[in-house]
């Protein structure tokens, strides 16, 4: 049992097959087949109600697909009990939009609460273990304040502190820069640099800002809300220059023709 839920070690940590997505008798996407390498920081884009959070919630767990599959090395995710899907998660990190902290606890609680729930550390190595992570994400220091206590863009790295108190092979964002200023988005995209060179962490994000989409995107798929399926996948950069659907480069280059 416990090497179903080993974190992947082949080459495409993730694999989707032939996957639909779909709310009762609503197809969102259709036939989405397409890998994520080890090590990737994977953007899932397209325009707005196309689906990516749907895909990404499918991904994580959260809701069952129509049909066809995603693998994580050789586990066929939904085709697992759900006991062993619980456990391959606690090798998956996930940052919400708001970064969705619990307001009653401190911010070095909240970080603590994925140890207390999955490991059997002492209370000393917990608190040792989140004040490690806080420092990670620049927040050494921050642990005893309350989320309301400190910004839109730091509780976006209190998030990430947690996300990552499990040491993840996965990392999994939803929207990271929505609601950050410039400068506050362009320091997370360099710690989601930084955090994938240290942890070898492989990294799928949704996100619309195409400022982060180039800088540190390696490869993505584009989602077309009226085919509803995937149009185009590769190098972010790369679509934009060359990609032959001008749909894709319409979007990636803000509306502007050739
Ligand atoms: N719980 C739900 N029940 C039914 N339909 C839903 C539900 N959640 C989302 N949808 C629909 O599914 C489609 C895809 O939504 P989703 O949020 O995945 O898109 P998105 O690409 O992430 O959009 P955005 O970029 O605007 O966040 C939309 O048409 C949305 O209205």
């Amino acid at each position: 049992m416990s090497s179903v839920a080993a974190p992947p070690k082949n080459e495409f940590p993730i694999r989707v097959e032939n996957l639909t997505l779909a709310y009762g008798e609503t197809v969102i996407q259709r036939d989405l087949t397409f890998s994520i390498a080890r090590g990737a920081i994977f953007v899932v884009m397209g325009g707005s109600g196309c689906g990516k959070s749907t895909l990404l919630r499918h991904l994580v767990g959260l809701q069952k697909p129509a049909s066809g599959r995603i693998f994580y090395g050789a586990l066929s995710f939904w085709e697992a009990d759900e006991q062993t899907r619980k456990r391959f998660l606690r090798h998956c990190g996930i940052l919400y939009q708001s970064g969705a902290l619990w307001s009653s606890l401190t911010v070095a609680e909240n970080v603590e609460l994925p140890l207390r729930e999955y490991t059997r550390l002492s209370d000393k190595e917990i608190r040792d273990l989140a004040q490690f992570k806080l420092a990670l994400v620049g927040l050494a220091g921050f642990g005893n304040h309350y989320p309301a206590e400190i910004s839109g863009g730091m509780r976006k790295r209190a998030g990430l502190a947690r996300a990552l108190a499990l040491d993840p092979d996965i990392l999994f964002f939803d929207e990271p820069s929505a609601g950050l200023d410039p400068l506050s988005a362009r320091r997370l995209d360099d710690l989601i640099l930084e955090l994938r060179e240290s942890l070898g962490a492989t990294v799928v994000m949704v996100t619309h800002e195409l400022a982060s989409i180039f800088a540190i995107g390696t490869d993505s798929v584009f989602l077309d809300a009226e085919s509803r399926t995937l149009i185009a996948r590769g190098n972010p950069v790369n679509l934009r220059d060359e990609c032959p659907d001008p749909r894709v480069r319409r979007f990636l280059r803000r509306g502007a023709e050739e």
